[in-house]
């Protein structure tokens, strides 16, 4: 068998199942149920119904790998009803595809809790987010489940489920009448591919675009501003000759995106001095956009450090862009950013 393909087989099932409870949920309550956190992100009952299942099936095969994941049961044990709720959706799932996986609410929230690792430089750990892009979530448009294999500080396997992302890579993400859910994965050394959610038509490889001059490129660019600097990001693609309008998305699925080739470039520039990136809103897309012959760098050029705890904070921004005009998109970053750590 080849390298880590038992981790794979596990890491997919996972975010197949929490995808499609993700989209369940979506169908049945409409993003009715939400909560917001201390850091003010809205948290709904997909984000903990997710993070339980996905845990659930790494504690089922790889029972010694620790997990740092976004979500934790605080809010659930303080609002019965709430906990009630997640728990109803939850054992529909494992009743249906993995009976006895998780017994009870007490062992659910027990499995969202086994994402309480504070990372580290030495060994393996998985990076989970239950939801990426929990407003892209409830508005109904692009969010993904996003699961990685970390070892030694270094991404190895990434796999990211976009629910509302249409299969053709051709068509745009407003397009109507066709089929929507992918998965994209990518073990380091291995390239990159894409599945179907729902069908069984097997991977296919993805690449990047090859693009001869930042002049041909596209954005992709996040949708909510608070979280990235569109006017910063304006004058930089004015800078590198780009005339394409951006291709706006939440989530991770922005990796997935342009490593399909729809859409070529990804920043995020930091917009607040003090925020750090964290990592489960980069592991899984790092390693998928370089298998499929991307670079992806912090705004000074340093690869993303993974081991330093649950956040990137050895880096600041992210740039990701075909390996040939990287270089070109960061000096032109340094330019317009001047001695500015935050964009606008
Ligand atoms: N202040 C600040 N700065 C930067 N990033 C932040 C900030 N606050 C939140 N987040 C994280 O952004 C995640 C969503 O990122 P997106 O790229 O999807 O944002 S956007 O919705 O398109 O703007 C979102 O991930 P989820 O919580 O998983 O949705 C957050 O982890
Ligand atoms: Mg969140
Ligand atoms: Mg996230
Ligand atoms: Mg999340």
């Amino acid at each position: 068998m080849s390298y880590l393909a038992t981790e794979k087989q596990t890491a997919l099932s996972a975010v197949t199942l929490a995808s499609k409870l993700t989209e369940k949920i979506f169908r049945s309550l409409a993003g009715a149920s939400t909560v917001s956190k201390d850091d003010k992100s809205p948290v709904t009952i997909a984000d903990f119904g997710a993070q339980a299942l996905v845990n659930a099936v790494l504690a089922r095969d790889f029972p010694e790998d620790p997990v740092v994941g976004e979500e934790d049961s605080a809010v659930l044990q303080g609002n019965t009803e709430l906990k009630a709720k997640v728990w109803d959706l939850v054992r529909g799932v494992v009743e249906e595809g993995l009976p006895g996986l998780i017994k009870d609410e007490e062992e659910m929230c027990a499995m969202i809790d086994r994402g309480s690792y504070a990372g580290s430089d030495k060994g393996r750990m998985w990076a989970l987010d239950p939801i990426d892009g929990t407003k892209g979530f409830l508005r109904g448009g692009q969010y993904a489940v996003c699961l990685a294999l970390i070892k030694d500080g270094e991404v190895e396997l990434g796999v990211i489920g976009c629910p509302n992302l249409p299969v053709d890579k051709t068509a745009g993400i407003e397009a109507e009448g066709v089929e929507r859910g992918i998965i994209t994965h990518a073990i380091k050394g291995q390239g990159s591919f894409q599945r179907s959610l729902h069908s069984d038509s097997g991977d296919a490889q993805v690449t990047m675009r090859t693009i001869s001059s930042t002049a041909e490129a596209t954005f992709c660019e996040s949708v909510e501003s608070g979280h990235s600097a569109h006017t910063t990001q304006h004058s930089i693609a004015t800078a590198l000759g780009i005339t394409a309008p951006s291709v706006r998305m939440d989530s991770q699925s922005k990796y997935a995106s342009i490593a399909r080739g729809s859409g070529d470039i990804y920043l995020r520039l930091p917009v607040s001095a003090t925020y750090e990136e964290k990592i489960w809103d980069h592991a899984s897309g790092v390693v998928i956009v370089e298998e499929a012959g991307g670079k992806v760098t912090d705004m000074f050029g340093k690869r993303l450090d993974f081991g330093m705890g649950r956040t990137l904070r050895a880096n600041k921004g992210v740039i990701a862009a075909p390996v040939g005009v990287h270089g070109r998109v960061m000096e032109v970053v340094r330019g317009v950013m001047g001695d500015n750590i935050v964009a606008k």
